[in-house]
């Protein structure tokens, strides 16, 4: 199987260049020229499997240059044991009878960004071979929160990898920062940047997109690479969690053979829905595809009018992974939706570069209305929800997951639609402290890491053990750049 650019579908590559190249070299993401199909017969094999099976199978059916003895490797160490706290790896827990949650942080960073970047270093590694890659690769991660500390676990220490994390200043949980700022590892880097996620999202493209230091790496030896969204890399390890839950609910009798099951996703670069969507496009039977968001409502706005317009304010919310206005992944959509045409595609993006706004054509639009709905969740209603959950079914959940459900029900007030669905449940509520006990109507908040146990000593819940183990770990990073130094990081990493 080839991938393509989305803005030139002649540049074609394998799996495992596209893996390793990470974005483009035209900016655009590359995308399966055609995805596999998965029938009914082959949801009912998979029923039965291990969560590492299933990841075998619907991977091995995208990755045509990697054997299955080597997915299979991959799978039991990106997924075993000493780094998922359940066997089930992604469990579903059955909230009402007819919503279930898909629990996606119980891996090492505590949110779902691990059930991709525990994979994606084993794909790389072997990309690098397959390749004949003589150089060192240099992951660049943009993140508002949860992707930076997933990668930077995920590639720590990795050989021939380095990996350089841009956040936010001010722009992520304490919680999320301390894992960050405190990553062990001798390949890696972390550095805030002054501005909001989307200057550091763009100032990472920019460096990609930067021939002349591409140029001065290749002579150190490196080449750039991505362990964001926009690496297929990160996407297709993400489409398993979905078709397995499905999996889960046939096999544990909640769903019958080919009903409907409607998808709520909290997304911010809208990877996660994509993902989601692609499952539905491989024969899952997925009903509406709905994407929550928080105050930056870009996405809902959307994908309601036709209309992508970034020209707006920019809030810092209590659900950070989220707080973003240029959502990467919605060019793959766009991609799909208009049936693979790289030029209607290269035509809204470079209106999005130039304008900061696109119109997609009607056609475009009536697809999207169609597949998805969309709606949004300001800091207030979340927190009334968080606080919802645990009283009436003593479930802990995080902020990103509260606006999931908030949306999911304005939903099915305004359809009716009352099919069975799940939520994708983010990260842990631990990562949130602050505003989860603030949800719970506690005023006097603990500070650093001691708001773990506060935590755990309201609600009776215990704090995952990354997380309470953080309170023994140094600082070991304390940089902040301006959005237009950020090459000099780079260049001080790779020296
Ligand atoms: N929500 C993300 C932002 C980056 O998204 P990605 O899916 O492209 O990695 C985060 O937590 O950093």
């Amino acid at each position: 199987m080839y991938y393509v650019s989305t803005r030139n579908k002649e540049d074609r590559r394998t799996a495992a260049q596209a893996i390793a190249q990470g974005l483009a070299a035209d900016g655009g993401l590359m995308t399966p020229e055609v995805f596999p199909k998965l029938s009914q017969n082959a949801l009912e094999t998979m029923r039965d499997m291990s969560y590492q099976q299933r990841a075998v199978y619907v991977m091995g059916s995208f990755l045509d240059d990697f054997t299955s003895s080597e997915l299979s490797a991959f799978a039991s160490r990106a997924y075993g044991p000493d780094k998922f706290d359940v066997k089930a790896v992604a469990p579903v827990r059955d909230v009402d009878g007819n919503t279930y949650c898909l629990e996606l942080w119980h891996g090492p960073t505590c949110a779902f960004k691990d059930m991709a970047l525990q994979m994606l270093p084993h794909l790389l590694s072997a990309a690098l071979v397959k390749n004949q890659e003589e150089k060192t690769v240099c992951i660049l991660v943009a993140t508002s929160g949860d992707t930076g500390k997933a990668a930077l676990e995920g590639f720590k220490d990795v050989e021939k990898t380095r990996i350089l994390v841009f956040y936010p200043k001010d722009g992520v949980s304490a919680i999320q920062q301390l894992q960050m700022v405190t990553q062990e590892g001798e390949n890696v880097g972390v550095c805030s940047v002054v501005g909001n996620f989307d200057d550091a999202q763009t100032g990472v493209k920019r460096l990609f997109a930067d021939p002349a230091l591409r140029e001065q790496l290749a002579g150190r030896g490196f080449f750039l690479s991505s362990a964001n969204s926009i690496n297929w890399g990160r996407v297709l390890p993400q489409i398993v969690y979905y078709i397995s839950a499905y999996c889960d609910l046939m096999r544990d009798g909640k769903l019958q053979k080919g009903e409907a099951l409607n998808v709520c996703v909290p997304t911010g670069n809208f990877g996660n829905i994509l993902a989601a969507y692609y499952a539905k496009t491989m024969g899952v039977p997925i009903g509406k595809l709905i994407c929550a968001s928080n105050s930056n409502n870009v996405l809902t706005d959307f994908l309601r009018t036709g209309v992508y317009d970034r020209n707006r304010t920019f809030y810092n919310t209590m659900s950070p992974s989220m707080d973003i206005l240029i959502s990467s992944n919605l060019e793959r959509l766009l991609f799909a939706l208009t049936g693979h045409d790289d030029a209607e595609v290269r035509d809204y993006m470079a209106q999005l570069n130039q304008d900061g706004r696109y119109e997609v054509s009607p056609v475009l639009r009536d697809k999207l209305g169609k597949l998805f709905a969309a709606g949004y969740c300001d800091d207030t209603r979340t927190q009334q929800v968080i606080g919802r959950m645990w009283n009436e079914h003593k479930y802990l959940i995080d902020p990103h997951t509260a606006v999931a459900f908030e949306v999911l029900d304005q939903y099915r007030k305004e359809t009716g639609d009352a099919s069975p669905a799940l939520v994708a449940s983010t990260a842990s509520p631990f990562k949130f402290c602050d505003s989860v006990l603030g949800a719970l109507g506690v005023t006097e908040l603990e500070q650093g890491t001691a708001i773990l146990e506060q935590l755990s000593a309201r609600t009776g819940v215990a704090a995952p053990a990354p997380l309470a183990g953080l309170k023994d770990k140094s600082v070991r990073f304390a940089q902040n750049v301006e959005k237009d130094h950020m090459v000099d990081q780079v260049l001080e990493l790779l020296k």
